[in-house]
């Protein structure tokens, strides 16, 4: 007998969240929610992500038995939080703060349920090799900086900047896939890995 699931609704416009939960086998609805990313004064990174992902699932009203999961990324470092750039000079900057030493990404993901809200947090190193002044303008001529934090994406041309990183690849990208599958499986929510029918 198949059993009635509940039902995911991903607060994110982010593509790429919704192709990491697709690799997991799990079907979403999207409704992006639209908040405030302003970090508070004093806020350490760790707080400000889990409070986002907090604000972002809170600010979708689901349907009774639905549960809502959102995300936020931010690249660190030297403690500063770097969003978005909002221009390409701001984006030449990030490249340039990160060129030839290790970050930090944080994400963290809140998944609320009718139950309950529950919110993890992981942290992933990432080392950049120096960049040359020249390939970060032609990056920064490119689509590929302007929804990312840090001004890069890892999983495109981006990429070319990484020497190693210590944690994992998919919480960069925005979700991390081991924490968030186990985030699913709490709230019931069965992925490809988990028997449709509720058995173990
Ligand atoms: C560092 C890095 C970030 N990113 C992306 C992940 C996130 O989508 C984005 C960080 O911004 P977020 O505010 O976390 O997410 P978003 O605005 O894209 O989507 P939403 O708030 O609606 O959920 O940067 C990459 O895709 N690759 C990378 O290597």
């Amino acid at each position: 007998m198949l059993l009635n699931r509940p039902s995911l609704i991903l607060a994110s416009r982010s593509p790429r969240r919704r192709e990491l939960l697709a690799q997991l086998g799990v079907e979403v609805s999207v409704v992006p929610a639209d908040i405030d990313e302003t970090p508070a004064p004093g806020e350490t990174p760790r707080d400000y992500v889990e409070r986002i992902a907090r604000e972002k699932a809170a600010a979708v009203q689901p349907a009774a038995d639905a549960c809502v999961l959102a995300a936020d990324t931010a690249v660190v470092v030297d403690g500063d939080i770097l969003g978005k750039p909002e221009s390409l000079d701001a984006g030449r900057r990030m490249l340039r703060r990160l060129s030839g030493r290790v970050h930090q990404v944080f994400t963290a993901v809140a998944l609320r349920s009718p139950r309950d809200l529950r919110v993890i947090c992981r942290e992933t190193r990432v080392a950049f090799r120096a960049l040359e002044d020249a390939e970060c303008e032609r990056y920064l001529a490119s689509d590929e900086p302007w929804d990312k934090a840090g001004a890069y994406a890892i999983q495109g041309l981006g990429g070319a900047f990484v020497e190693r990183i210590d944690g994992s690849y998919s919480n960069v990208v925005g979700l991390p896939l081991c924490e968030t599958l186990a985030l699913l499986r709490g709230a019931g929510i069965p992925s490809a890995l988990d028997d449709p029918a509720g058995g173990a």
